[in-house]
């Protein structure tokens, strides 16, 4: 039978036929098993618990009650073997985490009228597997970290990294500074339900942004450890990401590691090893020449973990990929995967497949934790695909876990979370050039439509099949926003619900535009076409009125395949109608192109967020390393005057290498008078003739390392 066990265990025997569930067990072990596992399994079994019954032996490698199955249990840092038969049953780990985790598998293979005959042997491919909470935007609440910390007990995750780049006292001003009491009662809490289910919480520090070399800053570093440590932590991690000047020096990082590794981490008897993010975490920063990694490799204490996100900032991980760090870094890499973070596309849920990394990546890495999106409950779908991935490569199978993993977090409207989660998987145009698919089903049916469509001849079978999906879109978003079997997932993503229930409606609408158009009605034709305009409209003031950042605000929902599908039939529809009527009915806006040309190598594929009068740069999240002669251009598709601009480097120091010029042709320019105000923001306008081209150059002789925290221009 086909026994389902999250993660997929890596050895399953059926022995028999499924057996009655006995009415009592009798618990042998109890004293010296893990009192974990023990807590756990009192817990679930409840009453069923009696001194008779069937006997169920729960312990470690060496504890008494699971001697005689010494031999069978997996050697493997949490390991275990699980037997049930009826003469009783065996829950027996390597150590104390593998006990728990074979009564987690206990767990899930448990029925009340019948139990399979089964032999388990199993354990983990990756020795760290969870989560790095370490993306930039609105910190987990409290409510969705004790969530997450249970929901990585039921996956046999075993990590959880706590470094919400916006927690002041992770980062700066504060990271020198105790927690205040709400707050350090808070971790402590975290810490004591992260142990129940045994989860590794991890504290992060992440110090380079104003780290001065001295010992003052060192002591700091180690009373902040202190003071958590004393709050119950005991895993650390150290990260250097994202800084530059001089926090970013890699011989001033490895001699605080180590000093910290000697005198902190290996002092104390029950701290795991130390934890480290570098400033060169991907490959395509790594400079052979800056030496950065291989003083890393060299001078860093072996002991130290050192993570890596891969070939890129936002990247699949590759065997070759983790061959080539672990060369430079002389041990494992300790993969911190960026997905499904969204702090660089906020405005788009990713709920997609958790597919691209390698299978035989395991004997190169050390760990794996995914960096989530600010949408606790919504980063579960990865979540918890990672979790199989993790736990067992081979056998991963990335539809398979993540439909059980649908199931998993929404039993009850698997069907209509799982159309919502197919069309809202992609990121859309970004910085990183990240992709993932989506609407992968539908997109055949789509493309061949439209093609049919525009050249005048479509199979009504398509037709149909679109009606049937936009049906099933307005259905999911509604059976989803009365959900209530996980009302915290449901208030992370009702923007994009409300958003997925106008497109499943202007995708109805403008089908039936499309009908109406061949057929000749008029009026029902103005009627939808009117519909769909409107529909156009609420989409916009949703986007005004939800999840506005300063990033990305907004709300986009099926922006790969369905959204363009509906705009296309509408545009078609409306063109022929205007043809055949003489009429000039306007189609859907599309705000202006505004082009934008870079020699900056991270500003190339940087998308503009275009409004009506404004066209602003998306910031970013990383150091931008701005090269002598550098420039960023943007190209108006009119002529316009410059009634203001502010840029924001986030730069302390002297800004004067930076020169502001517009231009009619491309060829002459003029330079902009820029004033820095108090906040250090650069602010300039140009009143005089109108112009098509504005320019930002690094007209120094160095390359400048800046943050692209702000920069747009309007324009009238
Ligand atoms: C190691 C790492 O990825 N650090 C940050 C991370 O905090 C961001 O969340 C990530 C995704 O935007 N970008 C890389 C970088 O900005
Ligand atoms: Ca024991």
């Amino acid at each position: 039978q086909d026994i389902q066990v999250q993660p997929t265990p890596r050895q399953i025997t059926v022995k028999g036929e499924n057996m009655a569930t006995p009415v009592t067990f009798r618990l042998e072990g109890e004293r010296e098993a893990n009192p974990r596992a023990v807590k756990l399994l009192k817990t679930f079994l409840g009453d069923r618990l009696s001194s008779k019954g069937l006997p169920l032996y729960l312990g470690e490698k060496g504890d008494r009650a699971v001697q005689s199955r010494k031999r069978q249990i997996p050697e493997q840092p949490e390991g275990y073997y699980l037997e049930i038969n009826p003469k009783g049953i065996t829950l027996a780990g390597n150590d104390e985490r593998g006990t728990y985790y074979a009564v987690r598998t206990f767990m899930q293979l448990f029925r009340d009228n019948h139990l399979p005959q089964v032999e388990i042997r199993d354990y983990p491919d990756v020795r760290f597997r969870g989560v790095v909470e370490g993306f930039y935007g609105t910190p987990w609440s409290h409510e969705a970290r004790l969530r997450q910390l249970r929901f990585y007990g039921e996956n046999k995750l075993n990590t959880y990294i706590y470094g919400p780049k916006d927690d002041p006292y992770h980062s700066s001003p504060n990271w020198r500074k105790p927690y205040p009491a709400k707050d350090a009662a808070r971790i402590a809490e975290l810490v004591k339900v992260a142990n129940e289910n045994e989860v590794d919480f991890v504290w992060a520090i992440h110090p380079g942004l104003d780290i001065r070399w001295e010992t003052s800053d060192r002591d700091s570093l180690m009373a902040k450890f202190e003071h958590m440590y004393d709050l119950g932590v005991r895993s650390f991690a150290v990260f250097f990401d994202d800084i530059s000047g001089e926090g970013a020096k890699a011989d001033r990082q490895v001699e605080l590691l180590n000093y910290v590794d000697d005198h902190f981490v290996r002092v104390k008897p029950d701290v795991t090893p130390l934890i480290v993010c570098p400033t060169e975490y991907n490959k395509d920063w790594a400079r052979p020449e800056s030496g950065y990694l291989a003083t890393i490799g060299t001078k860093l204490n072996p002991s130290v973990e050192v993570m890596w996100t891969g070939d890129r900032v936002i990247s699949e991980i590759t065997r070759e990929g983790v061959e080539w760090i672990r060369e430079q870094i002389k041990r494992p890499s300790y993969i911190w995967w960026n997905f499904p973070v969204s702090d660089y596309v906020r405005d788009h849920v990713l709920l997609g497949e958790v597919y691209g990394n390698g299978k035989d990546i395991a004997g190169s890495i050390s760990g794996f934790v995914a960096n989530p999106m600010e949408w606790a409950e919504a980063s579960k779908l990865a979540i918890y695909c990672v979790a199989d991935y993790t736990w067992n490569m081979q056998s991963y199978d990335r539809s398979r876990s993540w439909h059980r993993a649908i199931r998993a977090i929404m039993p009850e409207n698997a069907e209509a979370f799982t159309v919502f989660a197919r069309h809202n998987s992609d990121l859309g145009e970004n910085v990183h050039r990240f992709r993932r698919e989506e609407s992968v089903e539908i997109l055949p049916v789509a493309e061949r439509f439209m093609k049919g469509y525009q050249e005048g001849r479509y199979d009504e079978r398509d037709f149909l099949a679109l009606q049937e999906e936009f049906e099933r879109v307005a259905e999911a978003a509604d059976l989803l926003l009365v959900d209530n079997e996980n009302e915290a997932l449901i208030e992370e993503i009702t923007p994009w619900l409300h958003q997925f229930k106008i497109l499943g409606d202007a995708g109805r609408e403008a089908l039936v535009m499309l009908k109406a158009e061949e057929r000749g009605d008029r009026e029902l034709f103005l009627r939808k076409y009117n519909h769909v305009k409107a529909l156009r409209k609420r989409s916009y003031e949703l986007e005004r009125q939800f999840n506005q950042n300063p990033y990305q605000p907004g709300v986009k929902t099926g922006t790969t395949v369905l959204q363009p599908l509906v705009l296309g039939i509408f545009t078609e529809a409306t063109e022929r109608f205007n043809r055949k009527n003489g009429m000039d009915l306007p189609l859907l806006a599309d705000y202006l192109p505004c082009k934008l040309t870079t020699n900056v190598p991270q500003l190339e594929h940087l998308p503009l967020q275009v409004y009506p009068n404004r066209v602003h740069l998306t910031p970013l999240l990383e150091v931008v390393k701005w090269p002598a002669g550098g420039y960023l251009q943007l190209e108006l598709d009119d002529l316009y005057r410059i009634p203001g601009t502010r840029m924001n480097f986030d730069v302390k120091g002297d800004l004067s290498w930076g020169v502001m010029e517009v231009s009619v042709d491309g060829e002459n320019w003029q330079v902009v008078t820029l004033t820095r105000d108090a906040r250090g923001r650069l602010n300039g306008k140009w009143e005089d003739t109108p112009v098509k081209f504005v320019r930002f150059t690094n007209s120094g002789k160095d390359e400048q390392q800046v943050y692209l925290r702000e920069f747009y221009v309007v324009f009238s």
